[in-house]
């Protein structure tokens, strides 16, 4: 399970502009997709020692009393209850201030493990900005510019020491790993109930106090998979049901846990904000994915004709994924999800071999030609497989990094197709090599 990393401090002092930093090599993976609106608030980190997640609480006032100060709080302090760490930040230039203090006294209760971390400290001197933070008693401040990056990857480093990478993967002939997600109320424990009720489930261990996500493991047709929790279930007699009510953290980590996510949406409410953030976490990590619209049962033609075209044109980001239209209730259409989550993992787990790709490539530059850039003329040369859960395929060649952002779409649409991968997104990285003999 990935570690969280959540963000507290008061107001101004570079949250977001840590935030961004943090999230920001994992932007750059993410190709720019038309109509894909992220969270700013939870984010995918990477450019550490390992994969984690990081929340950002925005404008923490522990005082706050009502309105939307208070449910902002609210929500801080949901974060911080599920944080794996804490990062205190403060103000290097502004200098120590009440409400500083007032936090830290929160944080410090909370019995998490906290970093202060001292921000905006570029060409100043560490030692010095440091000293008047040691009085908040929450250890030694690290010093760091979120703006210029200094001292950021130590950060990171330091933050992450006690979560090592999980061991390699023993797990892959335990078939798929599942993550159901979705917004409140949609209908995931209904779903999961559905699935495990008509399913054999698998003996598995409820954890205890662990952080770890319950995985449960179950057959169908002689089939294994998966299923990662979202909600923290328990077993209650024979069906399980939610611990927590819907979780953003908790819907993170399984996604990033997951081979494929199956994203439910209700038939019978329009698709909402919160519906496409947690898309955007989706493709953000890569999962391959299958869409549930759930509670078909209960909307007439008219709300039919509509979800459809609301999915069309707000998630439009997905288009690689299959769509079912079920009823988790009455158990209507689960088959074909489970057989869209099938073929979703082995296209994202795809071994794609360099001839067929390099031949793929070559094929499809014969057809179209990358256009010219200045007196730039982007040569594909030859294309190999860089990771899986998503495809990864990275180009080599010349001049690479002029090919405008359209024909790589292109070049996605033809590996998809040539390598049937329904289901999973999909990414092309380039490698430009600097060869002097290489023709200009
Ligand atoms: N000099 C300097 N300025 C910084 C640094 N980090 C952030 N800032 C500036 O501080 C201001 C506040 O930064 P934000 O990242 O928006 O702060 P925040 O804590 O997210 O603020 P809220 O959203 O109000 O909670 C912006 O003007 C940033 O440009 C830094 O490392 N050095
Ligand atoms: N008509 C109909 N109702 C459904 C269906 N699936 C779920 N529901 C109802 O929708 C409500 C919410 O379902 P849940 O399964 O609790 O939803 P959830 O997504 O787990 O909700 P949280 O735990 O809040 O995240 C319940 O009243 C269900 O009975 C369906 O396919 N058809």
């Amino acid at each position: 399970m990935d570690p969280t990393l959540v963000l507290v401090g008061r107001p101004n002092v570079g949250k977001s502009t840590l935030f961004n930093r943090l999230t920001r090599s994992r932007d750059a993976l993410v190709a720019d997709m038309p109509g894909l609106t992220r969270d700013r608030h939870y984010g995918h980190g990477r450019g550490g020692p390992r994969p984690f997640l990081v929340v950002d609480t925005g404008g923490f006032e522990p005082q706050a009393k009502e309105g939307i100060v208070q449910e902002m709080a609210r929500q801080a302090e949901a974060a911080i209850a599920e944080a794996d760490v804490l990062l205190f930040i403060v103000d290097g230039r502004t200098g120590l201030t009440p409400q500083d203090k007032a936090i830290a006294d929160r944080l410090r209760r909370t019995g998490r493990p906290l970093h202060l971390v001292v921000n905006k400290a570029e060409g100043m001197n560490r030692s010095i900005v440091a000293a008047e933070f040691h009085e908040l008693g929450c250890g030694d401040p690290l010093v760091i510019s979120a703006a210029h990056g200094d001292g950021v990857r130590e950060l990171v480093e330091l933050a992450l020491e006690p979560f090592p990478e999980n061991s390699a993967e023993e797990e892959a002939e335990k078939g798929p790993r599942v993550a159901i997600a979705g917004r409140p109320n949609v209908g995931k424990s209904t779903l999961i109930n559905t699935l495990l009720g008509e399913e054999r489930v698998i003996a598995f261990d409820m954890p205890g106090t662990t952080r770890d996500a319950i995985e449960i493991p179950f057959e169908r047709n002689g089939r294994h998979y998966t299923l990662i929790d979202t909600a923290g279930l328990r077993r209650k007699g024979k069906v399980f049901e939610a611990v927590e009510k819907f979780s953003v953290i908790k819907t993170l980590q399984a996604v990033e846990e997951s081979n494929v996510v199956v994203l439910m949406l209700d038939a019978s409410q329009d698709i909402s904000d919160q519906d496409a953030h947690i898309a955007g976490f989706c493709i953000e990590a890569g999962r391959a994915l299958v869409l549930a619209i759930n509670k078909w049962d209960m909307v007439d033609g008219y709300r039919r004709e509509r979800i459809k075209q609301d999915v069309a044109r707000k998630l439009n980001f997905l288009g690689f994924a299959r769509v079912h239209y079920i009823s988790a209730l009455e158990g209507q259409g689960i088959g074909g999800v489970l057989s869209s989550v099938d073929k979703a993992y082995a296209a994202a787990m795809a071994k794609l071999p360099t001839p067929k790709l390099t031949r793929a490539l070559i094929d499809a530059v014969q057809k179209q030609t990358p256009p010219r850039h200045g007196v730039f003329r982007p040569k594909l040369r030859y294309a190999h497989q860089g990771g899986s859960n998503p495809p990864i395929i990275v180009i080599h060649g010349n001049a690479l990094e002029h090919v405008p952002d359209s024909y790589t779409r292109y070049l996605e649409r033809v590996f998809m197709e040539a390598f049937k991968l329904q289901g999973t997104p999909l990414r092309v990285q380039y490698k430009t090599s600097h060869n002097p003999y290489s023709d200009k």
